[in-house]
């Protein structure tokens, strides 16, 4: 069997991303599946001296034995302003197989580049990859995407979403499908509400320049979290193929609004302020690297959803994600409305919840039983499995769909623009001041009263 080739050539490749996230992903995939592939890194400062050393260390940050003269084709860095169409005709001439062009840059250049490279021909087969944030806003995603059309087919066009590579994500689907226990209770007769939370340790790491632009609402919210908030509401599918899961996704999102259409009463917002976290000494968010002290940045976003479709209509989704929080918490929780009172038991029913770990891949189910002690006593007790992260690093798994040309676990263009739709009117608001904008200190459990239950 002939093995799939194809020539990565990522624009932007001297950024944080590409070592940190797409060289090591690529690694772990390789170590899985044998590819001819290349890797060619492109940017405006010369990095060409040092690159070999950046894909040897992060392939070994991939902790998966990965040598990369073994792997790869070959690699090469060649400095270049890829907003030229002749750079990227350059570029493209030195692409071995059809290429797969990366977007690692921020929407605005990916734009200019867009708008270059309808000066040149494109190899057949050509795919383009686009890291998020897609656009700035809800406008500009319609502009990338009408310049992406002229370009290639949509089948062509893999919009980067590394949590769709997250194997609990994928795994939400099999357990609501596979298993009648949770289909039969999946929805709102049952379900009383749906969290879905990614509060990290991790703060800025570096990344001040890019994330003051962005954001928790936009670094995570609008991309990450509605995405997986479309999986937990989809309707079961006739077929699991690219076309039927994205337009069952785009149909969840199509229907899903700030609850009661009240941006300001459905959002939260606060940043974080001088503290500790774990042993690290955080300074405040606004004495960051790359911070423009003048901006209203938040690091930690929370809004709630309505999905108003006959399985969710009145279930609230919220959706929270913040930066240096006291401790990671990674997890959807669907928590279920409490059970009738039982007659002779002592104690009321609490809400069952079964609670799914995004990154640890552990799935716990919180049950009212009775305990250990008196028969008729009701206790919460909680059954959990292993934790099993899944093999293939996130971005392995989005790289794989790429190589192979399959965009199921990429996210279609109208999702993206029905993303930004979402959270227009948060952003709006929050724009406005009509949010106020609240602080916590690096290393607590972010501001007091906010409604998502921890655990
Ligand atoms: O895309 C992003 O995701 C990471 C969290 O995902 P992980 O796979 O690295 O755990 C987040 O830290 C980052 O701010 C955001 O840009």
């Amino acid at each position: 069997m002939t093995k799939t080739s194809a020539s990565i050539l990522i624009l932007g490749a001297g950024g944080d991303l590409t070592k940190r996230l797409l060289l090591p992903g690529l690694a772990s995939l390789l170590t899985r599946r044998e590819y001819d592939v290349q890797v060619i890194g492109a940017g405006l400062d010369d990095r060409s001296d040092v690159w070999d050393e950046i894909v040897r260390t992060s392939f070994e940050a991939a902790d998966v034995g990965a040598d990369p003269d073994a792997l790869l084709d070959s690699t090469e860095y060649i400095p270049a302003d890829a907003t030229s169409a002749e750079v990227l005709k350059r570029l493209l001439d030195a692409c071995a197989h059809t290429p797969v062009i990366y977007f690692a840059l921020p929407p605005a250049v990916s734009a200019k580049v867009c708008e270059a490279l309808r000066e040149v021909e494109l190899p057949e087969g050509t795919r383009l990859a686009l890291e998020k944030p897609f656009g700035t806003d809800l406008e500009s995603a319609r502009r990338l995407n009408r310049l992406l059309t002229l370009l290639v087919p949509e089948e062509q066009i893999f919009r980067i979403d590394h949590f769709l590579g997250m194997s609990m994500v994928l795994n939400v689907l099999g357990l609501r499908f596979a298993n009648r226990v949770l289909e039969g209770a999946w929805r709102a007769e049952h379900v009383e509400r749906v969290e879905i939370v990614f509060d990290e340790t991790l703060a800025l790491e570096g990344r001040g320049g890019y994330y003051d632009s962005a954001g928790a609402l936009v670094d995570m919210l609008q991309s990450h979290l509605l995405e997986v908030l479309s999986l937990v509401a989809l309707e079961p599918l006739p077929r699991l193929d690219q076309a039927e899961l994205r337009s069952n996704i785009a149909q969840v999102l199509r229907s899903t609004r700030v609850w009661d259409d009240d941006p300001v009463a459905a959002s939260k917002r606060a940043r974080y302020t001088a503290g500790r976290v774990g042993e690290r000494d955080l300074p405040s968010y606004v004495d960051e690297e790359g911070v423009d002290p003048a901006r209203e940045t938040e690091t930690l976003a929370q809004i709630t959803c309505a999905v108003d479709t006959p399985r969710w209509r009145g279930v609230p989704f919220v959706l929270r994600s913040g930066k240096a929080i006291s401790a990671d918490r990674t997890t959807v929780t669907v928590r279920f409305k409490p059970a009738p009172e039982i007659p002779g038991f002592i104690g009321e029913p609490k809400s069952d919840s079964i609670v799914l770990d995004l990154l640890s891949g552990e799935v716990a189910l919180d049950l009212s039983m009775n305990g250990s002690g008196d028969p008729f006593t009701l206790e919460q007790t909680r059954l959990s499995t292993d934790k099993a992260p899944g093999d293939l690093l996130p971005y392995g798994q989005v790289l794989e769909g790429i190589l192979d040309g399959d965009p199921l676990l990429s996210v279609r263009g109208d999702i993206a623009e029905e993303c930004w739709r979402i959270v227009a009117p948060v952003l709006d608001a929050w724009r406005d001041g009509l949010v106020p904008l609240e602080e916590y200190a690096a290393g607590s459990a972010g501001p007091d009263g906010w409604g998502t239950a921890a655990g």
